[in-house]
């Protein structure tokens, strides 16, 4: 256990952790270890990143140490109905010795966990303890193949191992830094884009239990990071790069064996569009092929291009294609406008008066057809441009995918961009209605000029207007959107996301689902880096 775990619980709202470590704030580039033994009580909490402030943002720069733990001091009322634990996973660790990284998907994922109960809040954070971390830190560099990061050859022999390392898969990390989701049976799971990346996690103490192994012969070294997971199933996708298209696959809950429901042939090429994420709706699984297509050549490359593993193929043309979740089969295939998206927000059936499905609206964080965004995202820009204004534009993509067997879909702008700043990623919706009709999404957009999304939004799709929050010079995450037990309307909950301040200070910002104003924040004794997807368990499904 971790020193003085729990120890201020119960002691009131104002309760301070007491293992608050100075080696838990952040720095950039730290000189070493970066990795310091679990939280030990200091004396000079407020020096950098501490509660106080007085430091500078640490959203970029790597966490200081392994792990922490303690309560929370919360300002504002914390509901009580929320009653359950917040996990939010990312890169959080860019620098090992004199190794920095180059990008902000590269980092070693670092999770987050508040548990909230009876108005308060503990706070944790930990390591995952991927094979690429733990070879990583006893080597005092990386040795797998990340986003951006491709160990480079020494030699001849060196560059025939990473041949066979990429065919065979062992030379991909297994960094499982983009999501966490609860899975229908209770098991958690964090991964990547990579298959070997999924792992499961104990939500409660957030250690790394064991590498998630499908059970079935499916193969596939890449996965989507964003599977979609109900009480019953999980559903993704599988991107073939031999033969491009994409597996969609579905295990139920409890099992550890994914089995193919249908495959999509890709219509453009050389290679399948890259899929970050998908859409559902009830009774379909949306597949897309976007002009930004992975790139064999760029894979073997040890210099990073500016497209990364990827490629921009604007003649091969943008894709949505149906597949029927029962059946496997495709019922509607259509071109569209050149989009680029990390992530799909919703999707969901149009019907006519007989109630027959007519067409699937799938919203995107689209990113105006526009690759820029991910080399902003190298860390040495984020970290250099502050105030300056180069977030490059992004909207609310709206593509109607007509299933009348017309070939062509549509891509319009949801609202006025200039209503959430032009910035649009890392959205949430009320579960409730994923794959259903909704109206309102939650993510980050922009207050300009700014060099990435630096508020929280949130979008009504009906009256097509905006609510946002901002605090200048902090960096939020994701909001993610938790709905109040027995609600009924949709923006009925709050919306939580971690805070990055300008200060160097950290904490957990609870919006109201409505008024989108502030409720309560819970604040860590130091600063957090910047993180990317989470959920939320209630207390009935982690309980001990
Ligand atoms: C963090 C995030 O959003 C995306 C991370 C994507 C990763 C780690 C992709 C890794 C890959 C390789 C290491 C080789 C194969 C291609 C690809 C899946 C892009
Ligand atoms: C953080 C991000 C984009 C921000 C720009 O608007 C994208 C993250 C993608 C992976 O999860
Ligand atoms: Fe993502």
């Amino acid at each position: 256990a971790v020193p003085g775990r729990l120890a201020n619980q119960g002691q009131g709202k104002r309760a301070v952790a007491q293992p608050l470590a100075a080696s838990a704030v952040t720095e950039a580039a730290p000189p070493a270890p970066v990795v310091a033994p679990p939280a030990r009580p200091v004396d000079t909490p407020r020096r950098r990143g501490g509660r106080g402030g007085g430091g500078e943002l640490v959203a970029w720069k790597s966490i200081r140490q392994e792990r922490w733990e303690g309560a929370l001091e919360v300002d504002g009322e914390l509901p009580l109905w929320l009653d359950g634990t917040y996990l939010r996973n990312g890169p959080g660790l860019w620098n090992l010795g004199d190794y920095g990284f180059r990008h902000l998907f590269d980092g070693y994922a670092t999770l987050v966990r508040i548990s909230f109960r009876r108005g308060r809040a503990t706070g944790a954070h930990r390591q995952i303890e991927s094979e690429a971390y733990k070879a990583a830190r006893a080597r005092g560099r990386p040795l797998l193949r990340e986003f951006s990061h491709c160990p480079a050859p020494a030699n001849l022999l060196d560059r025939l191992g990473n041949l066979v390392g990429l065919v065979t898969g062992a030379a991909l990390t297994d960094n499982p830094n983009s999501a966490v989701l609860p899975l229908g049976d209770g098991r958690v799971m964090c991964l990547t884009e990579t298959t070997k990346s999924s792992v499961l996690i104990d939500p409660d103490t957030l250690e790394t239990l064991e590498r998630f192994r499908y059970t079935d012969r499916l193969g596939g070294m890449v996965q989507s990071a964003h599977p979609i997971v109900t009480e019953s199933e999980f559903l993704t996708l599988l991107p073939d790069l031999a033969r491009p298209g994409h597996l969609v696959v579905r295990m139920e809950a409890g099992s550890n064996e994914r089995k193919a429901i249908g495959r999509v042939d890709c219509r453009g090429g050389p290679a399948p569009g890259w899929v970050h994420s998908f859409p559902i709706t009830e009774h379909y699984v949306v597949v897309p092929e976007m002009p930004l297509r992975y790139c064999a050549k760029n894979l073997l490359r040890a210099e990073p291009t500016p497209l990364y593993k990827f490629e921009w193929h604007l003649e091969s043309g943008s894709y949505m294609h149906v597949m029927c979740k029962a059946s496997g089969k495709i019922v509607a295939s259509v071109e569209v406008p050149p989009f680029v998206t990390f992530h799909f927000i919703n999707a969901y059936e149009e019907t006519d008066e007989e109630g027959r499905v007519t067409a699937i609206i799938a919203d995107c964080c689209e990113h105006n057809a526009n690759t820029a965004i991910l080399d902003k995202l190298r860390l040495h820009n984020l970290r250099s441009s502050a105030g300056q204004d180069v977030l490059p534009d992004a909207r609310v993509g709206r593509l109607r995918i007509p299933l009348d067997g017309s070939p062509f879909g549509e891509l319009e702008t949801a609202l006025d961009p200039e209503e959430h700043g032009r910035g649009m990623d890392m959205c949430s919706i009320n579960p409730a209605h994923v794959g259903r009709e909704y109206r309102y999404a939650y993510a980050c957009g922009a207050r300009r000029p700014c060099n990435f999304p630096n508020t929280l939004t949130k979008v009504d799709l009906v009256e097509k207007t905006a609510k946002n929050w901002h605090e200048e010079g902090s960096v939020p995450s994701e909001p993610f959107f938790v709905p109040r037990p027995g609600a009924v309307e949709e923006d009925d909950g709050v919306a939580i996301s971690m805070v990055s301040a300008k200060d160097g200070s950290g904490y957990a910002l609870v919006l109201d689902g409505k008024t989108f104003e502030e409720v309560a924040r819970a604040k860590f004794p130091y600063g957090l880096p910047y993180g990317l997807h989470c959920c939320w368990v209630p207390r009935n499904r982690n309980s001990k």
